[in-house]
């Protein structure tokens, strides 16, 4: 019986000769499958098996946010970002992002940040979520940049209910949470990165500040306040949730301050965009949906190239040679000011709530036509040279006076000399004696009005 088993058994050689051949047959499926088999279909069958047999077995669904969506910033991603920064502190996730960036108090507690690649649990109403950011390479971006985008896991049972509740809590929560946020954010746009450069938005001009028409300024906060509790009045009437200020006058009269103002008032954050760095309307539209709702997009010197706010015909004749205009058109920004008002009138109206958009210039003469007509912008404001009320108002603010015997000359004097606040205010730093630095101002102003002369 025995030795029969032994005779069954194959010997050693044959073994390795089978298993010689197993080994070479494989090589050769394999170098097989490598060369007939394209890639593209190699992957996608690999994929499809994968897929099947990852769902038959796992019980979880996976949904997975992208940084950018529809060449914009995912706002389901900002607000995940937003929503579990505030969660942090009360799970353990192993590792935490803390740091604070609040100017007005470095005692402020710690605020906190999602590490990369580590676990976060989440409940609600009783389901377990389990969220992870990711953080990688983008190879498909010519310019070399980070992608991320998180997993949100739960069990396949609630996909629907997460899809629908949890993520509706979560932008609402979002949007609680940016209201109240202590620090603003200026950006600027980056050409290079073709998005928006973020920093903390440090003005601190107010309205208690800012030297203005006391009518004017009251006008402009009423204007502000009904904006901001409008949003059912625009619902009712089928406008968009948006406004638009155009703020002229010379220089230095106080336009960059009024938008700070502004800024400050509303608690908006700020995207401030030269128009000459954006390549195309194109990318004008991508970058203006990447903006935050309450927010104000910002568009200075209107009048100074960049959006092309003129016609281009300079009655030359064709043909005729032009060096100038050979110039001028390798200047000549591709985006236009009609794509821009087209696409804030349009998509955007239809896409975002509480924005402000606000155009400064220092030649309101120079802007195309099409910028001025009504339903355009909503509101126009003249920045202007400096009155007795505003200089009142400046002495307030910087001498800390409400009266003094060179006041009323002064005044006068403003009714006949053109001086900006911004000269005035330069004139006022000099001294925090207000006889020194009012006798300074009226030399100052007597020396502009013999220069007139
Ligand atoms: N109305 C104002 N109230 C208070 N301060 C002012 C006012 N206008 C100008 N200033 C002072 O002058 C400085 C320059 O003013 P600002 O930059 O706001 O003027 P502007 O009209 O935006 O000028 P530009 O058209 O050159 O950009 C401000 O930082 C501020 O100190």
């Amino acid at each position: 019986m025995a030795s029969s088993f032994f005779t069954k058994i194959p010997s050693l050689s044959t073994i390795f000769s089978i298993y010689t051949s197993l080994s070479a047959f494989t090589i050769l499926l394999k170098t097989i499958l490598h060369e007939i088999i394209p890639t593209k279909v190699r992957d996608f069958v690999i994929s499809k098996f994968t897929n099947y047999f990852s769902s038959y077995f796992n019980s979880d669904f996976t949904f997975i946010i992208e940084e950018q969506w529809d060449y914009g910033t995912n706002q389901t991603f900002r607000a995940a970002q937003v929503y579990l920064s505030t969660i942090l502190p009360k799970i353990s996730t192993g590792s935490l992002l803390v740091g604070s960036s609040n100017l007005k108090n470095p005692m402020a507690e710690l605020k906190f940040g999602v590490p990369v690649n580590s676990k976060i649990m989440d409940e609600f109403e009783g389901i377990l979520l389990e969220w992870t950011l990711f953080s990688e390479e983008d190879n498909n971006n010519y310019r070399s940049k980070q992608k991320r985008y998180f997993h949100l896991t739960c069990k396949n049972e609630f996909k629907d209910k997460i899809m629908t509740d949890y993520f509706t809590y979560i932008a609402k929560s979002s949007v609680k949470i940016l209201e109240n946020k202590e620090n603003l954010n200026i950006y600027s746009y980056s050409p290079d990165d073709q998005g928006w450069e973020s920093a903390i938005f440090q003005h601190h001009t107010t309205f208690e500040t800012l030297a203005m028409e006391p009518e004017l300024k009251n006008k402009l906060i009423r204007d502000l306040d009904a904006f901001s509790n409008g949003k059912d009045f625009f619902k009712t009437v089928g406008r968009a949730w948006k406004r638009g200020y155009l703020l002229y006058g010379p220089p230095g009269t106080g336009k960059s301050s009024l938008v700070a103002a502004i800024a400050n008032y509303m608690n908006y954050s700020i995207y401030d965009l030269q128009m000459q760095s954006v390549e195309d309307d194109a990318t004008l539209r991508k970058i203006l949906t990447s903006t935050e709702n309450r927010s104000i997009l910002l568009i200075e010197d209107l009048d100074c190239g960049g959006a092309d706010s003129s016609s281009r015909n300079d009655n030359k004749d064709e043909g005729e040679y032009d060096e100038n205009q050979d110039k001028k058109k390798k200047k000549q920004p591709k985006v236009t000011l009609a794509g821009l008002l087209n696409f804030v009138d349009g998509l955007w109206s239809s896409c975002v709530e509480e924005r402000i958009i606000i155009f400064t210039t220092n030649h309101k003469e120079k802007l195309d036509p099409a910028l001025l007509r009504p339903g355009r912008m909503d509101v126009h404001i003249l920045m202007d040279y400096c009155t007795p009320s505003v200089f009142k108002k400046l002495a307030a603010v910087y001498l800390e006076i409400e009266e003094h015997d060179l006041f009323e000359r002064i005044e006068k004097m403003f009714l006949e000399v053109k001086a900006t606040p911004a000269e005035v205010t330069e004139q006022l730093m000099v001294s925090k004696n207000p006889d020194v630095t009012l006798k300074g101002l009226v030399e100052f102003l007597e020396s502009k009005k013999m220069t007139k002369e």
